[in-house]
């Protein structure tokens, strides 16, 4: 297995994370962000549909049907999708802290094939908060929570502000958002600490 780079490891100034007062209960659904997410909208017929919900401390959980579109090889789960069911777990955690921020690195371990059918059972938790800096872990089990790990991650988030999306976002998409007529929506895809 490999081990972590120095970018992925929390200098000694790290401080322990803290769960924001307004975060989801343990066990609440987070729901997705912005219907239209890869990872955990609603509306990508081919998207991953996540469900995370809330964990105790800074964590989270999810699961992820692999479905015969989410193929690589024959039968078994492409690693690029596999990758992307980390990160949008780890960009969950963003719910526990109320912060906004965006991987900045993300470095994948592939421990075990993953078969289409399989359900993925994902965790993720923030292990420590340097300033804008956000040192976090994932993994994927097989099947049950408690399955065989056959994926985990390391990840750095940034911490931005809102303008990261409205300024550098496709402005079709983002005033489509922006003019969501429901609020729930509107707030979810632009103030994750409104
Ligand atoms: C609204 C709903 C939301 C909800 C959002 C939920 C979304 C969930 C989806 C899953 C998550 C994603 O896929 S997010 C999409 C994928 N990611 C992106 O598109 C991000 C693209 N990259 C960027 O925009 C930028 O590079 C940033 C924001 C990451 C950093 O740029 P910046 O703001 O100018 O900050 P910068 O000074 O460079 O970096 C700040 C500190 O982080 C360190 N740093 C930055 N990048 C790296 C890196 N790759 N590896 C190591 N360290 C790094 C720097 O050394 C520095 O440390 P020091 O000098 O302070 O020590």
């Amino acid at each position: 297995m490999s081990g972590r780079t120095p970018a992925l490891t929390p200098p000694d100034s790290a401080l322990a994370p803290v769960r924001h007062p307004d975060a989801p209960a343990p066990g609440e659904p987070i729901g997705s962000h912005y219907e239209h997410c890869f990872g955990c909208g609603g509306e990508q017929p081919h998207g991953l549909h996540l469900a995370a919900k809330a964990g105790e401390g800074v964590s989270v959980t999810a699961e992820f049907l692999v479905r015969p579109e989410h193929q690589g090889a024959p039968g078994l789960a492409h690693g690029g999708l596999l990758a992307t069911a980390l990160d949008d777990t780890l960009g969950a955690l963003n719910w526990l802290l109320r912060v906004i921020s965006v991987t900045g690195r993300l470095e994948t371990d592939y421990l075990r094939p993953v078969p289409v059918g399989s359900v993925l059972h994902l965790s993720a938790e923030v292990t420590a908060v340097d300033g804008r800096k956000i040192y976090a872990t994932a993994e994927g089990r097989l099947n049950a929570p408690d399955g065989p790990v056959a994926v985990r991650a390391d990840a750095l988030f940034v911490e931005v502000k809102v303008e990261h999306f409205t300024e550098n976002g496709r402005p079709e998409e983002i005033r489509a958002a922006m003019d969501d007529p429901d609020q729930i929506r509107r707030v979810r895809a632009f103030e994750v600490n409104p």
